[in-house]
């Protein structure tokens, strides 16, 4: 089976204040696009999980793909062979480790035979990450609670997005965010309520309607940021907003043929930048 494995961006992302657990109560609309990583799987009959990692990424049990396989085959006669080949850039705020996870939970399900029912792979994709779950859904979606908790949107227009993921990266990013974000930063929800609600009347959104509470403390953990936020805004004339814990920035382009001249212009940038289009799912599959 071959998979390509889409990432996502936060069109929306508010912190609502601060769990016991640690954690971050979040109030979010994820939404799925044209950049993803390709899955090879195969079952094999020998028990074991073997995993070929080509691209930035953890090998072997390191990464959370192998987890994902490891906590649905526990126990099982069935084993499986992986490829992974990356295409979605690591630790940038897309959700690219998350997705991997989600479609291998989904394919080992199906190559298999578990029979495990959608609920159950969401506890187990809950536990493996609150990005995981949304990823078993795709398309438009709230995330609530530590952003594990999933409301589908329907799925109703089609944007185009230019996504520029500097050449900044840090061990362990999303916590360090998370670290650095102040209690005046949080808000009540109200940004994602009214997001939500013009996506399912179908409006057209803009670049106006987005937001990212996550942004100063962003800018906290990596102050380079500040000034790629606004070289973008130089060079493109449009607002851009940070995907998730960043560094990704992203802004919403008008047509394929404007995103393209754009994304001409961001060359004099380094790091790296694509034209991407929104999708109604996570994940494409292929039969070999
Ligand atoms: C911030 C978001 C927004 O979509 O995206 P990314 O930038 O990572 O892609 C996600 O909530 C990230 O989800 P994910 O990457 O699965 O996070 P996890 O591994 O579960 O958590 C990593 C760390 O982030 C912090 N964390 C994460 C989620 C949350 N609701 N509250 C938190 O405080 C915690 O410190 C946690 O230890
Ligand atoms: N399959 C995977 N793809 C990417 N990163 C992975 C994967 N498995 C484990 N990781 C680890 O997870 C971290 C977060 O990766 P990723 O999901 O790409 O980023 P983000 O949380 O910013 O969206 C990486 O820095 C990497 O160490």
């Amino acid at each position: 089976m071959r998979i390509l494995s889409y990432c996502k961006i936060n069109l929306c992302l508010e912190v609502l204040g601060r769990r016991p657990d640690g954690y971050h109560d979040l109030a979010t609309i994820f939404q799925t696009v044209s950049l993803g990583d390709e899955l090879i799987l195969k079952p094999n009959q020998s028990s074991c999980i073997r995993l070929l990692v080509d691209g930035n990424a953890p090998t072997g049990e390191d990464n959370i793909v192998h987890t994902a396989a490891k906590m649905l085959l526990r126990s099982k006669e069935c084993g499986i062979d992986i490829i992974l080949r990356k295409g979605i850039p690591s630790g940038a705020g897309l959700g690219g480790g998350s997705s991997d996870a989600a479609s291998t939970l989904e394919a080992v399900n199906k190559l298999c035979n578990l029979h495990l029912s959608h609920e159950h792979l969401l506890t187990i994709a809950s536990s493996l990450g609150a990005d995981v779950p949304f990823f078993l859904y795709g398309g438009t979606a709230v995330g609530r609670d530590r952003g594990d908790k999933i409301s589908p949107l329907p799925y109703r227009r089609e944007y185009y997005f230019l996504l520029h993921v500097p050449p900044f990266r840090l061990e362990r990013k999303t916590q360090r965010v998370f670290a650095a974000l102040q209690p005046r930063e949080y808000t009540d929800g109200t940004f994602t309520v009214q997001l939500s609600r013009k996506i399912a009347a179908g409006q057209q959104i803009t670049n106006a309607d987005l937001y990212n509470s996550l942004f100063p403390a962003a800018v906290r953990v990596w102050p380079q940021l500040a000034r790629r936020h606004d070289a973008l805004q130089e060079i493109t004339h449009q607002a851009w907003v940070l995907s998730g814990a960043g560094p990704t920035l992203y802004t919403i382009v008008e047509s394929f043929q404007v995103g393209k001249k754009l994304l001409e212009d961001l060359r004099q940038l380094d790091g790296q930048s694509f034209l991407v289009r929104s999708t109604p799912v996570a994940r494409e599959y292929q039969d070999l």
